[in-house]
Order: structure tokens, then sequence, then C-alpha cells
């Protein structure tokens, strides 16, 4: 199992930034969160800050995690591992993506995502719903 982390960065406005893997890549041209595989011995989050300080030039601080999702493209299985979290410092370089887009739980659905994120954008949108925490 290849653990992976991504990172749901929000801002103020309650969005997340989405981007694009580019052509070429595997999955090239879907919709993700950024972040990519935890290293041996590395724990979840520290990859997490490690992979966003090299895929887009920040900082972030983490707030809360998600529930993992497992997936099958073929090539054996994933556990996508999802933090909430906010930029910390740093301004937003793509290294490796090639677009960025901030989305929120309306708008997130006009773009073609990976398929493993769909349950992670389920319960992102969820629990935006949840009363006492307006999920901002
Ligand atoms: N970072 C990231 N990876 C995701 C997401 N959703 C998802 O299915 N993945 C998959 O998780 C795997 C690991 O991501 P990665 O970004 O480190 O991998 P990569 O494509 O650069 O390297 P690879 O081609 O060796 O797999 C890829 O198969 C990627 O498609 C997501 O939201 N964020």
């Amino acid at each position: 199992m290849i653990e992976v982390v991504c990172g749901l960065i929000r801002d103020d406005a309650g969005r997340v930034l989405a981007c694009r893997r580019p052509p070429g890549k595997h999955l090239g041209g879907l919709w993700e969160f950024p972040g990519g595989k935890v290293e041996p011995e590395e724990d979840a989050a520290a990859a997490l800050i490690r992979e966003l300080q090299e895929e887009l030039g920040i900082t972030v601080a983490i707030e809360s995690g998600l529930t993992p999702v497992v997936w099958d493209y073929g090539r054996g299985l994933i556990r996508l591992i999802p933090f909430l979290c906010r930029i910390a410092s740093g301004d937003l370089h793509p290294h490796e993506h090639d677009a960025l887009e901030w989305v929120d739980a309306a708008s997130c659905h006009r773009l073609e995502w990976a398929a493993a994120d769909g349950p992670i954008l389920a319960e992102w949108i969820a629990t935006k719903r949840v009363p006492d925490d307006q999920g901002s």
C-alpha cells in the first residue's frame, strides 16, 4: 500500500485550492489536492508540509485530518490521507501543476477530479454544512 498525503488548503472565503496534474503524468489533466507520497520513516503531517513546500513554495499549518481513502487505479493500492490546512507563509508558485484554482463547494464540481478525491470532496462539503462550525 502506497501512502499519499494531500492538503485541502483553505482560504478565508471557504474555498480550497485545486491543482491540475499536467499532461503526460499519471492522471494528467485531472484535478487533485496537492501532496504526494510519504517517505519511509516520515509521518504523514511532515510529508504534507514537505510536499507543499516542494510543489507550491508555501508552508502550511495543518488544522485537522479527514478520512483516508483507499483506491486502486490498477497500479497497486494507494491510501490517500487528506488534511485541512492553511497557508502560514509563502506565495503560491506551482512547480508541478499546470493550473491552480480556488474552488468552493458549488464550483468544485465543474472540475474533473482524480477518482480517489471524490469521497474527500464529499466529506469536505459535508463538514461545511455543520451549523456549529460554519466550515469556513
Ligand atoms: N498528490 C495527490 N495524489 C493523488 C490525489 N488523488 C489521487 O488519486 N492521487 C494519486 O496518488 C498517487 C501519488 O501521487 P504523486 O503526485 O506523489 O505521484 P506522481 O504521479 O508524482 O508519481 P508516480 O507517477 O510515480 O505515481 C498518484 O497516483 C496520484 O494520481 C491527490 O488529491 N493528491
